[in-house]
C-alpha cells in the first residue's frame, strides 16, 4: 500500500500501472483530495446526467454524506456471500495503490452497497438487478464530513494502460461532476397506489399468531409491499433531498443498478465501526406520533409500558447481546430502552457499544447480526423459514444490511427499511412489523401503513 503526502494523479496512475505490470494483474488506484464544498445531491444529479450508476449514503447524526458515481469495481457474491466479499475486499486493499492523506472516516478507498434479506429465497423479477450481495467502489466519490469536502477518484488499472490518456479521461469526467447543475430535476407525483388485498395480509398475520401460539416461535416479522405508479419517471436526487429534509434521524440511502434504484430513509443502525469501536442499535416496538406535545408524550408513555412492544424489543436486545459477545469485549447495553422519535412514528430504542476483538471485522458483525429479530424473528431459523414460505413476497434488499466500509477499518451498516425499489415511473415500497402471539391483525396493518408514510410522502403522496 503506497501512501505519500504529495503526488499527482499522473504519478499515482504511473505507479499503479507499474505495479500492475509487475504483478501481472489489474489493481485499484485510489486518490483523495480535499476540495471546495459541492452539494452531494448536485454531484449525484450530475452523475445521473452522465448515465453513471449512483450510490448515496447520509447520516445526519454523524454529519457525513457520501455520494458515488460509476463503479471502479463491483464486489458481488452469491454463496457464502459475506465471507466471499470480505476475501475480495481484503485482496483489493492489499494490491491497491492508495493516496489518502486525511485519515478521515468515510473518505478514500471505500465500498457502498447491500445484500438481499434472504439469499435462499427465489429471486423475483422485481429484484433482477440486485445480486445477493453487491458492494460498489465508485469511480468518483464525494464525501462531505464536518464542513469539509473530499473528492476521491478510483480506477482499476491494467498493465497496458497509458497513464497520460487515463489521466485525461478521468479529469474530463471529474470536471463535469465537479460542475454540477444548480437545480435538481423536479420529481413526479403519485398516480395510483396498489396493495395486495389487505385482507389476505391480515389473514397471514392471523395465521402467524396461531403458529406462534403453538410455540413454534416467539416472534416473526411480516412485511408487505405497496405498488406505486408515478406520473413520470422518479427523480432520485430530489427524492433524496426530500428524505433528508423530512427524516433527520435516519440514514438516507440510494443504490442504483441500471434503471433500478433502491432508496430509503432507515432509522435503524445495524452496526457502526470506528477501528475497534462498535456501536449497534436495538430498534423495535412502534407507535404513532401525537398531534400535540401532550398527546405525543402520552403515546410515548403507553409505548414504553406496553408489554407486547417491550417483549418485541427485548427479543432484539438479547439477540444482539448474544451475537456480539463472541466478537466483542466491553459490551455495554442499558437495562431499559428509550423513546426514539421520528417524523411519523416513534420506536423503542436501546444503543449498544462494544470493543471489537482482534481478528474480527465489520463483515463478521454484519453477518452475525443479520437478520436481527427486528426484521426476522425468534428463533431466527424458524422465523426465516416461516417468512420464506408464508410471506408471499420477495423482500430483495428490503430489511437487509445496507451501508459502506472504508480501507481504514471504519464503516456503518443500517437495516434497509422504510424503503422502496424504484424503476422509472414505478415504485415498490416495503414495510413490516413484528408479530407476537397476541398481535392484532388490524393494528399491525395500520402499523405498516405508518411505515410506508415516509416514502409515500417524498414520492408525492
Ligand atoms: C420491519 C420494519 O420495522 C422494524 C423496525 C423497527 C420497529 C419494528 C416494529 O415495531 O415492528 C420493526 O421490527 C419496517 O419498518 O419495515
Amino acid at each position: 500500500m503506497i501512501d505519500v503526502k504529495e503526488t499527482s494523479l499522473y504519478n499515482m496512475l504511473d505507479q499503479a500501472i507499474h505495479k500492475a505490470k509487475k504483478r501481472g494483474t489489474p489493481l485499484l488506484m485510489s486518490m483523495t483530495k480535499k476540495i471546495q464544498s459541492i452539494n452531494p445531491l448536485a454531484f449525484f444529479e450530475a452523475a445521473g446526467i452522465q448515465a453513471m450508476n449512483r450510490t448515496f449514503w447520509s447520516s445526519t447524526a454523524e454529519d457525513i454524506c457520501i455520494a458515488g458515481a460509476g463503479s471502479a469495481f463491483d464486489i458481488t457474491a452469491g454463496t457464502n456471500r459475506v465471507e466471499h466479499a470480505e476475501t475480495i475486499w481484503n485482496q483489493l486493499l492489499r494490491e491497491a495503490v492508495i493516496h489518502n492523506p486525511y485519515e478521515v472516516s468515510g473518505t478514500g478507498l471505500l465500498a457502498l452497497g447491500g445484500m438481499s434479506f434472504d439469499p435462499v429465497k427465489q429471486q423475483s423479477d422485481v429484484w433482477r438487478h440486485f445480486p445477493d450481495l453487491a458492494l460498489t467502489i465508485p469511480s468518483f466519490m464525494l464525501t462531505s464530513r464536518d464542513d469539509a469536502c473530499y473528492f476521491t477518484v478510483n480506477v482499476r488499472v491494467q498493465a497496458n494502460d497509458d497513464p497520460a490518456s487515463l489521466e485525461q479521461t478521468l479529469q474530463q469526467t471529474e470536471k463535469v461532476l465537479r460542475d454540477p447543475p444548480a437545480h435538481l430535476a423536479e420529481g413526479p407525483t403519485i398516480q395510483m397506489k396498489q396493495e395486495i388485498d389487505p385482507e389476505i395480509w391480515k389473514e397471514t398475520v392471523r395465521f402467524t399468531t396461531e403458529y406462534l401460539q403453538q410455540h413454534y416461535a416467539d416472534k416473526i416479522v411480516l412485511a408487505r409491499a405497496l405498488q406505486v405508479d408515478l406520473t413520470d419517471d422518479a427523480a432520485i436526487a430530489s427524492l433524496l433531498k426530500r428524505l433528508l429534509e423530512t427524516q433527520p434521524n435516519s440514514y438516507v440511502f440510494a443504490f442504483e443498478r441500471g434503471e433500478d434504484c433502491f432508496v430509503g430513509a432507515s432509522p435503524e443502525r445495524l452496526v457502526k465501526q470506528e477501528q475497534d469501536q462498535i456501536l449497534s442499535t436495538c430498534l423495535a416496538g412502534t407507535a404513532s406520533r401525537g398531534h400535540t406535545q401532550e398527546a405525543d408524550a402520552a403515546i410515548a408513555d403507553a409505548l414504553y409500558h406496553d408489554t407486547k412492544n417491550r417483549r418485541e424489543h427485548d427479543a432484539v436486545v438479547s439477540m444482539i447481546r448474544q451475537s456480539l459477545t463472541h466478537f466483542c469485549t466491553n459490551l455495554n447495553i442499558p437495562d431499559k430502552p428509550v423513546i426514539y422519535p421520528l417524523k411519523n412514528l416513534q420506536h423503542l430504542y436501546t444503543p449498544v457499544t462494544a470493543t471489537l476483538k482482534d481478528g474480527y471485522s465489520l463483515f463478521n458483525i454484519v453477518e452475525q447480526l443479520h437478520p436481527t429479530p427486528a426484521l426476522g424473528g425468534v428463533p431466527r431459523q424458524e422465523a426465516l423459514t416461516f417468512i420464506r414460505d408464508c410471506e408471499h413476497l420477495d423482500r430483495g434488499w428490503y430489511g437487509a444490511p445496507v451501508g459502506w466500509l472504508d480501507s481504514n477499518r471504519n464503516g456503518e451498516f443500517a437495516v434497509g427499511i422504510r424503503s422502496g425499489l424504484i424503476r422509472e415511473d414505478q415504485a415498490t415500497l416495503f414495510a413490516g412489523c413484528g408479530i407476537m402471539k397476541d398481535s392484532d391483525p388490524e393494528t399491525e396493518y395500520e402499523e405498516t401503513n405508518m411505515k410506508f408514510a415516509p416514502m409515500l410522502a417524498v414520492l408525492g403522496g
